[in-house]
């Protein structure tokens, strides 16, 4: 990486315009489904305030001149240490949703994942971003041979990690959702992966019979899994070759059982703060899940990076890579040049500043240049 200037024709920059154009172009259902929290959205404010408790302190005079944004995971080189978060329903921001996205990554190598509920099948998406790294998420749905039908369809389509939700037992209070009385499902978005599921068409939808409400409402009945245990991993792990990574994760202990039950790799995460209100910012909860796990599995993060610094000051604190959610949907509503725009500059902001920081490498962070402002 020998440039750190931002993207010449971007429109738009900053965090907060997006968000702005997003407000502006979206209806309001889909743009508060987008941006709001669950309950009084305490936890979603206190994702973007963690950053704040935490200083960078650079070092200098090391010679930045070489610089490499490049990490791994699970053995697969990856050109940045960013993801685009699983995003459910995104036809309702685009109506290319996930394929305008993963193109988009696919087009700078940023790793995608692909979310259950998506509006696109995993296949179409897995065909957008063929040759960049792509994970599937898993909504374990209540019925073992569709979640088995869902697992061998992502290896079958050349995905290289399964990535189960583990926060989502049942959906967040999310208030403003409520009083708006949407859900995306509604309108035709997030069913790809069931239609296109044999198991589930022959299943649930009496091949193809069902009208779209009876449609939705079949698929509402086991999209969420309230049943789900430590122990059931152990039967998931026997259905795929895939490296298993659990989604949402905030607790050390649970950190630890993840590990004594095989698991690859743990995504400390609060789903952006839709799911349980009140948790822990993630930045608050990601030192002591990383001090359990020692090293032994990967640890991704998500829930609040906006920025380049973010994404420096998660590394510091010992996560291996990040996840971003809202800031590509937003730039989704431009489609994927918006997702594009968003993602080149992030890359230009996040090399500005390791450089800034006075190091070389992603991988060099480490938390000597980290400290907690006091
Ligand atoms: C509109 C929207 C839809 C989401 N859909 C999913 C999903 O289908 N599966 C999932 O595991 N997480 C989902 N998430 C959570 C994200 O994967 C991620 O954890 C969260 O967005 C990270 O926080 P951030 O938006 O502050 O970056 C969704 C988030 C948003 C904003
Ligand atoms: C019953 C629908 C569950 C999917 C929700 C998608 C998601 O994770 C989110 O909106 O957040």
């Amino acid at each position: 990486m020998s440039t750190a200037l931002p993207v010449n024709d971007s429109k738009t920059i900053i965090f907060e315009k997006w968000e702005e154009t997003a407000k502006n172009k979206l209806g309001k259902g889909a743009f508060d489904y987008v941006q709001s929290g669950s309950g009084g959205e305490e936890t979603l404010q206190k994702n973007v305030q963690a950053f704040k408790e935490w200083d960078i302190i650079p070092r200098v005079l090391t010679n930045v001149e070489t610089r490499d944004l490049t990490t791994s995971l699970f053995e697969k080189k990856l050109a940045v240490p960013f993801f685009l978060a699983p995003v459910g329903f995104q036809t309702v921001v685009h109506p290319e949703g996930e394929l305008a996205s993963a193109r988009a990554a696919s087009s700078l190598s940023v790793p995608y994942i692909a979310s259950t509920v998506s509006s696109f099948s995993l296949e179409e998406i897995g065909e957008a971003s063929v040759g960049s790294p792509r994970y599937f998420q898993l909504y374990w749905p209540n019925d073992d041979e569709v979640a088995t039908s869902f697992v061998k369809r992502a290896e079958a389509a050349g995905y290289d990690a399964i990535v189960v939700t583990v926060d989502t037992t049942v959906l967040g209070w999310r208030e403003r959702d409520l009083q708006n009385q949407y859900f995306p499902m509604q309108t035709g978005a997030g069913i790809a992966n069931f239609v296109n599921d044999p198991v589930f068409q022959e299943k649930y939808n009496r091949d193809g019979l069902l009208d779209t409400n009876e449609l939705i409402n079949a698929i509402r009945k086991i999209l969420l899994n309230q049943s789900i245990t430590w122990e059931k991993l152990g039967w998931l792990k026997q259905q795929t070759r895939l490296p298993i990574i659990l989604k949402g994760i905030l607790h050390k202990d649970d950190a630890q059982l993840a590990i004594e039950h095989g698991i690859d790799g743990i995504i400390v995460s609060n789903h952006g703060g839709r799911q349980l209100d009140g948790v822990r910012s993630t930045l608050a909860a990601l030192p002591s899940i990383v001090e359990v796990i020692n090293g032994r599995i990967s640890v991704l993060f998500d829930s609040g990076v906006r920025r380049g610094t973010d994404i420096i000051k998660a590394l510091a604190l010992g996560a291996d890579a990040v996840l971003i959610g809202r800031p590509f949907v937003y730039g989704l509503v431009d489609g994927e040049n918006g997702v594009r725009e968003v993602l080149q500059n992030l890359v230009a902001d996040l090399d500005t500043s390791l450089a800034l920081t006075g190091k070389t490498s992603v991988k060099d962070i480490d938390c000597s240049i980290v400290e907690r402002v006091y």
